[in-house]
């Protein structure tokens, strides 16, 4: 397994992260536990923030809290200078509980509710980033009535069919669900009737193309399109974008097969981009926005597991298990997605074996590595996944009433408990057994 940030093998032959022995972790706070190494979150700021000062252009740092969504974190990005995309009342709510300033939160998603919209409203958002035309009206009409203005990004589809991790993971094509499209006039039409909204001020546009992207031709291709429709924009309706948002989808390395570029890379491809084709219309140039998600959070995470039972069916493969699976880490169900494991008790140990990680949940497909070389693997023992710092705590899921592991920040060697595990009472907390129910004899 890839050994990332301060994840290292110490003496007594354990994964140590952040400083902490993963064995000591364990009696702690028990398994499953997703392990986040805390200084590789601050670089992965960091790196973001230092190239685009570095370019010299404008710019906001957007955190895609949907990649995952704590309080602690929420600080962590407020203290690194982050801004911080949300996408429901629920992600709103966290960044305002943790203290994140509202004026740099940026509300996304294709179904704001009018609750999750008047939240906002309340909260002062810095911004809208409006998907659709419906949108467009409700929000108007819900701003006129509370008498306040607020800032809004279209978001766009600039018909660039990007090289994401799956199909479900890209969103820059025409038939996406996401956003007003620029080939076949929608953005065009989008911007002039926002211009004439009254409570709404059209800062510019937005665009993501996808996810887990590993070139940049995708991002200048995008550049290129959104400046091609502002010089459009500025001819035919006099309106200049201030801003445009190039979303995230910045890729990371999972296993081997991974070729993410640094960040520097990415940022220095867009912002180099924009001076290109915004240079070209004789504009300003507008203030550069990304909202990385992975990118920020994904190689800081290890999920620790502990072994349990195991299934040999000869000539064809042994079965591992853990107590966790996909409730905890949905993706290789859902996207097919690779990861690397490593035998964290024992893990100077040579490989004798490929075996497959099984998940505990009622489901041929809660598997979470196919055919992975590990030492020969006993009860007890204990099973690092790494790279579960995205889109692994945020899409956990219940299922089979097992409850979500609780989530540490290492650094140093100190950990803090940033999220409970779940408890059995967390599980029940919200079911009800109405009276009429309660009633009725238990017939034998
Ligand atoms: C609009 C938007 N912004 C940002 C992100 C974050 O993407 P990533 O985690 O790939 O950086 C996503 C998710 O793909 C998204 O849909
Ligand atoms: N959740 C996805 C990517 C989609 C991100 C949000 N647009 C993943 O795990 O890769």
């Amino acid at each position: 397994m890839y050994l990332h940030g301060t994840s290292r093998i110490n003496d007594a032959g354990h994964l140590e992260i952040g400083g902490c022995d993963v064995t000591e972790l364990k009696a702690e706070y028990g398994t499953p536990l997703y392990i986040m190494d805390e200084q590789l979150i601050r670089r992965r700021c960091r790196e973001y923030m230092d190239a685009f000062a570095a370019s010299g252009l404008g710019f906001q740092v957007a955190y895609a809290s949907k990649a995952f969504s704590v309080m602690a974190m929420c600080r962590i990005a407020d203290e690194e200078g982050l801004s911080l995309d949300v996408v429901s009342d629920g992600e709103l709510y966290t960044a305002l509980q943790a203290g994140f300033p509202a004026d740099r939160i940026h509300f996304h998603g294709n179904n704001k509710t009018p609750f999750e919209i008047e939240m906002a409203l309340d909260a002062g958002i810095g911004c809208f980033v409006v998907d659709n035309f419906v949108e467009l009206e409700l929000l108007q009409a819900i701003a006129a009535s509370k008498h306040v203005n607020v800032n809004i990004l279209l978001r766009v589809t600039p018909g660039v069919e990007a090289h994401a991790h799956h199909a479900y993971a890209a969103t820059g094509q025409t038939d996406s669900k996401f956003g007003f499209d620029i080939g076949n006039g929608s953005a065009f039409e989008a911007v002039k009737q926002a211009s004439a909204k009254d409570n709404l001020t059209l800062l510019g546009v937005h665009s993501h193309i996808g996810s887990q992207i590993f070139e940049t031709e995708g991002f200048e291709m995008a550049v290129e399109r959104v400046a091609d429709f502002a010089r459009r924009v500025k001819e035919e309706l006099n309106t200049e974008f201030r801003v445009v948002n190039l979303g995230g989808g910045f890729g990371i390395r999972y296993t081997e097969g991974d070729t993410p570029l640094q960040v520097s890379e990415y940022v220095a491809a867009i912002t180099g981009a924009v001076k290109k084709y915004f240079a070209g219309i004789g504009a300003v140039l507008p203030e550069i926005w990304v909202e990385p998600g992975r990118s920020i959070v994904g190689d800081a995470g290890t999920t620790l597991y502990t072994v349990g039972t195991n299934k040999t069916i000869p000539g064809v493969r042994k079965y591992v298990a853990v107590d966790g699976g996909m409730g905890d880490n949905p993706r290789p169900a859902l996207y097919e997605s690779k990861y690397e494991a490593l035998l964290a008790n024992r893990a100077n140990e040579a490989s004798v074996e490929t075996v497959s990680i099984a998940g505990k949940c009622c489901e041929s497909g809660d598997m979470l590595i196919w055919d992975v070389e590990l030492p020969e693997t006993k009860s007890g023992d204990l099973l690092a996944v790494a790279c579960t710092g995205a889109y692994n705590y945020s899409m956990a899921s219940n299922y089979n009433r097992i409850a979500r592991p609780a989530v540490v920040f290492v650094q140093n060697g100190q950990s803090d408990l940033v999220v409970k595990r779940e408890s059995h009472s967390d599980l029940i907390a919200n079911d009800i057994i109405p009276a009429r129910i309660a009633k009725q004899p238990v017939t034998k």
